[in-house]
């Protein structure tokens, strides 16, 4: 199933409407047993020492607390007075069952680590917002040093780590590092993005049954399944050709920058294209003898005759392409046929130069400069800077990172998957082709955008668990005839997982071209 992306407002939207429709006690319910269910499966031996905040997430805590020691736990509990009415209620149900609760405190604290094997932090979610004031600052810090002293010793937090602006990937000192967050509807943006997702250790999301629509109608973004990806991808007719697989230029590579063009070519080979033309004005080393080089003398007699000639399904311009980038890339645009912007050709010049039909694929560094903004800024929050960048330039964005953004007119889209090895040159050269592939084989520009990202990442995962961070580029092109195969495998799951939702990922795939 699709998983949602909410932020701290989406998920105060969904707190309030839980709440007038009387539902907020189940939902408190279902969060507080699926972090004992979680926490027991994970970690089965070790007393529990449960740390309960005034807040909602301190009530998620009692619950926990309550389900633990139905499982057979030995549990303790640290709480702030509780100002949530459904925390006071759970502080009751488990003082019911026998349950004690100690007041949070420096020593009270010190006690119950020493004989503790699992903290359940609960202190902070949502409802957070920054600084974390002193006192708190110091309870953190004393979990962050008992969970430094032994290897064993665990840290489950609720919802999302303490200290963590659930809206942003950044992080402060105080933040508690969690060896597991489980979290409740929707992802936070902080558990996806940079240093913030580190904190929060391995993450497991529980929807919540209760009315899951109102958490799409508030989420800031979708996180397809891999079967609603596969649900993307074309599929041939028996008689298919090179002619009706999509015929891709590649438009790229200046003397000292031809690998990239040749990469570019290979990723959309191995992503089905029919036919492979590199245009360049260097030497393109011939990697491949399936991957046709046309090498020109210049680029402005070169674009009119390209466009004079008959033109692709698609094609990919930029990468490696030099100090003409803009230029060739604005008379390329002026062709209008679907087209992939990467690298030298993402100038902020081009804005407004564009059409539907595009997909622009900026790293951090690219976005920033198109933003006319710090890297770190586009960092603190990509889903922000992926929107802000797709209503400058139109078309699709797919802000590249890990995990990447795809903006498109409908919304936003995160990624799933991928590998850290593919911090390695050529791994953006390779989507490019793997993009314009997927445009020349006739998927519309959102489908074309979430079903590459996620076929690349795939590829990337397999490559990863062969060469590690010893992975290039190519090893990523080799593997994505078996990462298509594996999304491929879900393919009818997906579909049937699509209709049943009601959810749109993108309209997905218009036929094959003629
Ligand atoms: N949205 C929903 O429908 C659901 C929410 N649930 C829980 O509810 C949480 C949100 O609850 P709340 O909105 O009550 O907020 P929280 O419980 O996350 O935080 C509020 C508490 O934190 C304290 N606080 C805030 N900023 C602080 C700072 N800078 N330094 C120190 N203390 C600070 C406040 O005084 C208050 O006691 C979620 O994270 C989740 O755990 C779950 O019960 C499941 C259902
Ligand atoms: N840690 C990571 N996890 C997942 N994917 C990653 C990671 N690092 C890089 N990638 C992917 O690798 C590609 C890197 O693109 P880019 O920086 O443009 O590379 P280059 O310019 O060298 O071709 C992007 O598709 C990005 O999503």
């Amino acid at each position: 199933m699709t998983a949602f992306v909410l932020s701290p407002q989406g998920a105060r939207r969904v707190d309030e409407r839980l709440e007038r429709a009387g539902l907020l006690d189940l939902a408190m319910e279902e969060a507080g047993r699926g972090v004992a269910d979680v926490l027991h499966a994970h970690y089965p031996g070790g007393r529990v020492l449960l740390l309960a905040g005034g807040g909602a997430n301190g009530g998620d805590a009692f619950v926990a607390a309550r389900h633990l020691q139905v499982l057979g736990r030995d549990v303790d509990v640290l709480a702030l007075p509780s100002t949530h009415p459904l925390t006071r209620l759970n502080r009751r149900r488990w003082r019911s069952v026998g349950g004690e609760t100690g007041l949070l405190s420096p020593r009270s604290l010190r006690r119950a680590l020493a004989g503790a094997g699992v903290v359940v932090d609960g202190l902070l979610g949502t409802g957070f917002t920054p600084p974390v004031r002193p006192a708190l600052a110091q309870w953190l810090a004393q979990v962050q040093r008992w969970r430094e002293q032994r290897a064993d010793r665990r840290v489950v937090a609720i919802d999302l780590p303490s200290g963590l602006d659930a809206a942003s990937s950044e992080v402060t000192d105080e933040v508690v590092q969690a060896d597991h967050t489980v979290t409740f509807m929707g992802w936070k943006p902080a558990l996806l993005f940079g240093a913030a997702a580190a904190r929060a250790g391995q993450v497991t999301l529980l929807p919540l049954r209760v009315v899951p629509e109102w958490v799409q109608e508030h989420a800031q973004a979708t996180r397809p399944s891999d079967p609603e990806v596969a649900a993307l991808l074309p599929v041939r007719r028996a008689d298919a050709h090179k002619g009706s697989a999509g015929r891709v230029w590649i438009v790229g590579g200046h003397p000292g920058t031809t690998g990239a063009a040749a990469m570019a070519g290979v990723g959309a080979l191995r992503a089905g294209a029919g036919l492979v033309t590199i245009h360049s004005l260097a030497e393109v080393p011939l990697v491949t003898p399936e991957l046709m080089v046309r090498r020109h003398p210049d680029w402005p007699a070169t674009l009119l005759e390209l466009g004079r000639s008959p033109l692709p399904g698609a094609l990919a311009v930029g990468m490696g392409l030099g100090p003409e980038a803009a230029a060739v890339a604005r008379a390329a645009l002026s062709w209008n046929v679907p087209t992939v912007l990467d690298a030298d050709a993402l100038q902020p010049e081009l804005a407004g130069a564009g059409h539907d039909r595009c997909i622009w694929t900026p790293h951090p560094g690219e976005a920033a400069r198109l933003l006319g903004v710090d890297t770190r800024e586009v960092a603190r929050d990509p889903l922000m800077a992926a929107r802000a960048l797709q209503s400058r330039l139109g078309g699709v964005v797919v802000l590249k990172g890990g995990p990447s953004v795809v903006a498109h007119p409908a919304g936003l889209s995160v990624s799933r998957g991928g590998h850290p090895g593919m911090a390695s040159a050529g791994m953006g050269d390779t989507l490019s082709g793997v993009l314009a592939a997927l445009l020349g084989q006739g998927l519309d520009t959102p489908g074309a955008a979430i079903a590459g990202v996620r076929l690349h990442a795939r590829a990337g995962e397999r490559a990863g668990a062969r060469h590690g961070y010893g992975l290039i580029a190519s090893d990523v092109a080799g593997e994505l005839g078996g990462a298509w195969a594996d999304l491929l495998a879900d393919r009818e799951a997906g579909i049937q997982a699509c209709r049943s939702a009601g959810v749109m990922l993108a309209s997905g795939h218009a036929g094959p071209p003629e």
